[in-house]
């Protein structure tokens, strides 16, 4: 697997120590409340998992599995839900956990979909950042680090479902996608 890595830009220890930063913010923002952490399926699972370990508050954890990129390295531009959450989301102080931000596309369905669903406060919580991907006027709350705009891997990120057990953020050779990038 890491053969198939061109060059790493996030290291293991430098997203673990912005997970601790993260935690220690939200568990200072959220003191004296119980809030609803929103992780996005797949790709949000390993920093969702990191973050809220270094939280010393209590926090609910759901998912939702939307999707927009099927197999593909581009947004379709159509957000689908694939699961939904099982708690209301009615009253709740929403953190949406995300492991990235291209397009936006994905985070202005579900902000819409929170507030139409009456939530008391909605905060967006990325590990990644492309802000040259950008199509639509979305920005997040926290953002662990801004990247390039190149596609991606690893810490929960796949390329057609692998590199996702990566332990850090890199960008795959271009052999291995057959240099249509
Ligand atoms: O800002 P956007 O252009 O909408 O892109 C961001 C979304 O794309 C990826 O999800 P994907 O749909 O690939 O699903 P996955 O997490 O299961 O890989 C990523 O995890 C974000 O949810
Ligand atoms: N793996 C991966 N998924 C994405 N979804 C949106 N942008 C990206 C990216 O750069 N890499």
């Amino acid at each position: 697997m890491h053969n198939e890595i061109e060059k790493t830009l996030i290291t293991e220890e430098d997203i673990q120590q912005k997970c601790q930063e993260i935690g220690e913010q939200l568990s200072k923002e959220y003191e004296g409340k119980f809030p609803l952490a929103v992780g996005v399926l797949k790709g949000a699972l390993p920093f969702m998992s990191d973050v809220l370990r270094k939280m010393d508050i209590h926090v609910e954890m759901d998912f939702m599995d939307v999707s927009s990129y099927g197999n593909e390295m581009r947004s379709s531009g159509e957000v689908k839900i694939v699961k939904d959450l099982d708690t209301k989301v009615e009253g709740r102080d929403v953190i949406i956990i995300e492991d990235i931000i291209d397009s936006g596309l994905t985070l202005s369905y579900l902000v819409d979909l929170f507030k139409y669903r009456k939530a008391n406060s909605i905060k967006i919580v990325t590990l990644l950042d492309k802000p040259e991907g950008r199509t639509v006027d979305i920005k997040a709350d926290i953002t662990g680090f801004s990247v390039p705009n190149e596609f991606v891997v690893g810490y929960g990120l796949d390329y057609q479902e692998k590199f996702r057990n990566l332990p850090y953020i890199g960008v795959l050779k271009p052999e291995v996608y057959g240099g249509d990038n």
